[in-house]
């Protein structure tokens, strides 16, 4: 029952998405209809210049007529061919469009969830799938019925009782064909989902190429990723037998519908219950039968190969979104801490909890640290004030309202989140620079590259801004994709900085220009900073501790050596790097 519904879903799913095609399809359908009826009208006319050449009369006309008909329906299928070609392609085009909107909305979570590769394959191969259920299968089955329909009035017409036998065969054949599409909808489905482990599992490898290659890990890969191809070829070669079984099915129950027609019928010529030329001309039509038939079968088994794929993409597309608030934000609550956690609790999942009751404020501007051992739930900190993921419990502020309340634009452009990672995204300096300010003006261009010191990068750049930084910035140093990284989210001129770990990958040098970089900016914004070291801890003007997803201390510098025995440690166990320290400061590491 749950199958069933599924797949009237699919259909339904497909339909939904063939909706802005519909005066395309119907065309497509009546020129498919009007071949059709083209083609059962050629018999007759062999039939009349046969007539014309045996009785001497002209056969100019039906010559004429049937060359005609040839052409029509020469140049009606093809036409059609070409819509529903076009109407698949732009089934596609339109389900691409809604599953590329519905990734990249998707909620951060989800994306944890599930895997990239698997994902590009729905938006790739699973698409294709459908076109091919679009272009063809309904059509040929929409003018696939209607012929087998209109034959079987005719045949009605001649005598229901052969009809009667014939149909009984069909109606094995039907349930042979309903058996098989289901085993080619479900060969399909698997498939499909090889392949999208397939795809997975090679995006893993790539995305991971140095570590691959460093841990000889090739023939290891190679073996992995093509026992996924492999189990995606036996599935599809499955699939393949099934459908295969198809048309002898159908041929087999017309022929032995024709046996038996010409048996019973046979009998009742004999009997003189029918006459002879009724008898050909319904053997006739049963012959007809067989074309149409046929295609509608296993247009019926390509449909569900369709829906399988059709199953995969309605998973996606049913995925959850983030939720942006409708309301409009009241205005800023000038007196309201910049950001503020109270009470907050929240774990990835019941069994993974990771805050438990953190509360503390942050009023600007000025530097903030955040630090703690590994673990402590320091940048989920930082999701869940830009809103990867909500809190399960407490509240989240920005400006004194609750970040639930902040339409998502409104909250991001307010906070702005350098990752631990700095993402560079594929393309060139300046399109990275201005990813979340694509209005910038040069002026503000130039003042955050100066800010972020990086003219003297850019200039030695072979073509300066527009210098491409590779895929994911392989072609750009640590440090440098960092202070990209930030240079970006200053050109959003924050009210919240957020700044994890940034000072991780540079040397002492471009620490120390980072360093300059962020005391400007404490004076425009608030700034946190999950800091690894001891430098930039020293120079925060409030330090907040976590310790196991609590807040444990809070405090200035010389606050926590003296209140927090675990702070203590983790200054004299380098957890916070003694490194980049003045010499004054250098008398606190002793
Ligand atoms: N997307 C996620 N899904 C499930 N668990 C996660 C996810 N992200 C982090 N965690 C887990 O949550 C805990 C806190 O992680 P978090 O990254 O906030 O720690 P952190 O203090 O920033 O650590 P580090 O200093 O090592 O970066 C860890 O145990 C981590 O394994």
């Amino acid at each position: 029952m749950p199958e069933e519904r599924e797949r009237g879903a699919g259909l339904r799913d497909l339909l939904s998405f063939a909706g802005p095609h519909r005066g395309t399809i119907i065309l497509a359908t009546a020129l498919g209809l009007v071949g059709a009826l083209a083609a059962l009208a050629q018999p007759l006319l062999v039939g009349e210049v046969l007539k014309s050449v045996r009785t001497g009369g002209s056969v100019f006309q039906p010559a004429a007529l049937l060359v005609a008909l040839f052409v029509l329906d020469a140049a009606f299928s093809g036409f059609q061919g070409y819509l529903m070609g076009r109407t698949g392609e732009g089934v596609v085009f339109g389900v691409r469009r809604a599953l590329v909107g519905r990734l990249l909305r998707m909620t951060v979570a989800e994306h944890d969830r599930r895997r990239t590769g698997d994902l590009l394959s729905r938006v790739g191969t699973d698409t294709t799938l459908l076109k091919a259920a679009l272009a063809q299968s309904l059509t040929n089955i929409v003018v696939g019925v209607v012929v087998f329909v209109g034959a079987i009035l005719l045949m009605a017409l001649i005598d229901p009782l052969l009809l009667a036998v014939a149909l009984a065969c069909v109606a094995v054949a039907t349930a042979v064909v309903l058996v098989v599409a289901t085993r080619v909808r479900e060969a399909t489905e698997e498939a499909q989902e090889r392949v999208g482990t397939l795809g997975a599992a090679l995006e893993r490898a790539i995305r991971a190429i140095r570590t691959v290659k460093i841990g000889r890990a090739e023939d290891r890969e190679e073996e992995a990723i093509s026992g996924e191809a492999g189990a995606a070829y036996e599935a599809g070669v499955r699939a393949a037998a099934y459908e295969a079984l198809i048309g002898p099915a159908t041929n087999v129950a017309l022929q032995g519908s024709f046996v038996l027609v010409l048996g019973v019928g046979g009998a009742r010529l004999a009997s003189g219950d029918l006459a002879l030329e009724d008898l050909v001309a319904f053997l006739l039509y049963l012959l007809y039968l067989v074309g149409p038939l046929v295609i509608v079968f296993s247009s019926f088994a390509e449909l569900q190969q369709g829906l399988a794929a059709m199953g995969r993409i309605r998973e996606v597309l049913e995925s959850p979104v983030e939720r942006s608030s409708g309301a409009t934000p009241g205005p800023e609550h000038p007196a309201a801490p910049v950001a503020r956690l109270d009470r907050v609790g929240f774990g990835y999942g019941p069994d993974r909890p990771v805050l438990n009751g953190v509360s503390f404020e942050v009023t600007g501007p000025g530097l903030t640290a955040l630090v703690g051992p590994s673990g402590a739930g320091k940048s989920t900190v930082f999701s869940l004030l830009v809103r990867f993921y909500e809190a399960d419990s407490g509240t989240v502020e920005l400006n004194g309202t609750d970040v639930r309340q902040l339409p998502l634009n409104e909250l991001r452009g307010r906070v702005a989140y350098v990752e631990q990672d700095a993402p560079v995204l594929a393309g060139t300096v300046r399109q990275n620079l201005l990813y979340a300010n694509p209005d910038a003006t040069g002026e503000d261009l130039n003042e955050v590259i100066g800010l972020a010191n990086l003219h003297r990068f850019i200039e030695k750049l072979p073509n300066g801004l527009d210098t491409e930084v590779g895929d994911g910035g392989t072609l750009l140093s640590g440090g440098e994709r960092q202070r990209i990284a930030l240079a970006r989210m200053l050109l959003c001129k924050p009210g919240l900085l957020l700044l994890d770990e940034v000072t991780s990958q540079l040397d002492a040098g471009n620490e120390r220009a980072l360093k300059e970089t962020i005391s400007k900016v404490t004076k425009r914004c608030a700034v946190v900073v999950i800091a690894h070291r001891l430098s930039t801890v020293v120079e925060a003007g409030k330090i907040l501790l976590l310790d196991g997803g609590r807040l444990t201390a809070e405090g200035t510098h010389d606050e926590l050596l003296e209140n927090s025995p675990l702070y203590g440690t983790l200054v004299r166990t380098q957890m916070i790097e003694a490194e980049g320290l003045s010499n004054g400061d250098r008398s606190l590491k002793a």
